[in-house]
């Protein structure tokens, strides 16, 4: 079965829909310029009504050790997914010191920008294949060329997002068989806002392949 991923929920609600529906990652932002953000009181908060079959992902770009060490202090994810310019050995050493599970995005333009991902071969537990970074680094509802996947000799475990949406999720896991799918802006009925249809929709049509 395709793991899923709920990114970018702010409120109980929307987090008990995406449990409901069947996701089994939920993800928290953590990043003061996305329309997503929740500050590291309300993480704490919200990842206490997360049931704990459910994996909580703590989102990060670029952020400093401190910050870094205090969100995870005060959230306790499951995991951290940095999303930014993040190095190797950065991820390394906050796997090592945390014990926790660690998934680094990668924005990617063509074939060639995947052998990026070898550089990160023992530094993560998960790398997440996205959109090369806009506005945002991330969160920007667009989807790259799937096929540039095919081939690819993944040698650590990986995941898809970028611009998933209800509508072209089932079809992307046909295309990359990928094991997880990661969805944001496309669950959304404006910026910030998850509507908790498109999620049940989105999980339902994951969850039919
Ligand atoms: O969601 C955001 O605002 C965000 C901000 C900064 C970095 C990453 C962000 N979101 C992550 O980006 C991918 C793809 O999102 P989308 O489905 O295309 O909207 C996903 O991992 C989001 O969690």
């Amino acid at each position: 079965m395709t793991k899923i991923k709920i990114c970018g929920l702010s409120t109980p609600e929307t987090i008990e829909a995406a449990v409901n529906a069947g996701a089994t990652h939920i993800g928290l932002v953590n990043y003061q310029k996305s329309p997503r953000f929740v500050s590291v009181a309300d993480a704490a908060r919200l990842r206490q009504t997360v049931p704990k079959h459910v994996k909580t992902v703590l989102l990060l770009v670029n952020e400093t050790a401190e910050n870094t060490a205090r969100a995870i202090g005060a959230i306790k994810p499951d995991i951290v997914q940095f999303h930014g310019g993040e190095t190797p050995e950065w991820t390394s050493l906050v796997r090592k010191q945390t014990g926790l599970e660690v998934w680094r995005a990668l924005g990617v333009r063509d074939a060639a920008t995947l052998e990026k991902s070898r550089r990160f071969e023992g530094a993560v537990d998960r790398i997440l294949f996205d959109s090369p970074a806009k506005a945002l680094p991330g969160g920007n509802g667009e989807t790259f060329r799937w096929d540039v996947l095919a081939g690819f000799d993944h040698r650590t475990p990986w995941g898809l997002a970028g611009g998933l949406t209800p509508d072209n999720v089932a079809q992307a896991i046909r295309e990359t068989r990928t094991e997880l799918v990661d969805a944001s802006s496309g669950l959304e009925s404006a910026p910030g806002v998850k509507d908790v249809d498109r999620i049940a929709a989105f999980c339902k049509a994951a969850r039919s392949v």
